[in-house]
């Protein structure tokens, strides 16, 4: 028998997410699979719910919700032979999208019952894991101000972009060493990707691949108005080098050193992240979790 538990969000995307062991069986017969459904309460809940799973001895462990709950399941996942399955019911679903799952869930529950596993890289914020990207200055802004809004949907995210828009005028300066390279930033923002997807649709690492080891970095320096509508809008064509202020290149590992103030405002795979270090080594975990994946 294959023991498959699947962690539900209910509030993720548009809020309405159940799954019932009837639906489910109607595609995991009961002669050859065992389904437990599991739903979090709480931001963090599906860490928990993780780890019994494993305690639990389950084959297969689904994360049903976005890039939030993927994190919290799959950071749960890393290093261990337990393949992390993805039903896509969130808002941006970044990591679904690179690799290829659909959001109609039945499609979705297929590409598990297809039994394709793929290891992919793993990035890592310190201690912490990513999996679509992590970001600083204006990135975590725009995050923040999407979480305030209480509703997980495109038109908050732009309201909550707008809102930075107008709003955003940090000046925070960071030492940033690559291969041994330092320098020091007062950036708009940082964005570090393990994946080519932000969620949406939209891109600022188009070159990324969640298997070629390396982080796609892009730093844009302090810009105009103008210029960062300009950004918005390379942005959503997938073309953020087009505005020439951009620095884009890959790299196997970034360190990051703040100048002064209490916590690196940070955004992780879609979730304001406060971190209280006073320098952060970002770096990739080869190959380290499996994931099943739709072939392109
Ligand atoms: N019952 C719950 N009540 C409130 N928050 C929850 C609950 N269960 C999980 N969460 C939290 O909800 C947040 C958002 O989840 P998730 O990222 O999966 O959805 P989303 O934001 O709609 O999708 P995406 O990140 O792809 O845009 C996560 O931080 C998660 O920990």
């Amino acid at each position: 028998m294959v023991d498959i538990h699947f962690i539900v969000n209910p509030i993720a995307g548009s809020g309405q997410n159940s799954f019932s062991e009837q639906f489910l069986q109607d595609y995991f017969e009961s002669d050859t699979y065992n389904i437990t459904i599991k739903s979090s309460g709480y931001k963090g809940h599906a860490i928990d719910l993780t780890k019994e799973s494993i305690h639990q001895k389950a084959h297969i462990i689904v994360a049903c919700g976005g890039d939030g709950t993927i994190n919290e399941v799959a950071s749960t996942l890393v290093d261990t032979n337990i393949p992390l399955g993805i039903i896509p019911v969130g808002s941006g679903n970044g990591l679904a999208s690179h690799l290829n799952i659909p959001k109609n869930t039945i499609k979705a529950l297929h590409i598990i019952k297809n039994n394709k596993y793929t290891k992919i890289d793993v990035g890592c914020v310190n201690q912490r894991y990513f999996f679509s990207n992590t970001g600083f200055g204006f990135t975590a802004n725009v995050i923040e101000n999407y979480e305030a809004l209480q509703k997980r949907t495109i038109w908050s995210y732009v309201k909550a972009s707008l809102k930075s828009f107008f709003e955003f005028y940090k000046k925070e300066e960071i030492i940033i060493s690559i291969d041994n390279v330092t320098d020091v930033v007062n950036p708009f923002l940082i964005f570090i990707s393990n994946s080519n997807e932000m969620g949406y649709n939209m891109s600022l690492t188009p070159k990324a691949s969640l298997q070629d080891g390396l982080l796609d970095v892009v730093i844009v320096p302090k810009i105009g108005k103008i210029k960062m509508l300009f950004f918005g809008f390379c942005m959503l064509i997938k073309k953020p080098d087009l505005l020439k202020d951009v620095k884009y290149f890959q790299t196997k590992e970034i360190s990051l050193l703040r100048k002064r103030g209490a916590f690196f405002e940070s955004q992780i795979d879609g979730e304001l992240s406060k971190l209280g270090e006073q320098s952060l080594s970002i770096f990739l975990k080869e190959k380290s979790l499996s994931v099943f994946a739709n072939d392109k």
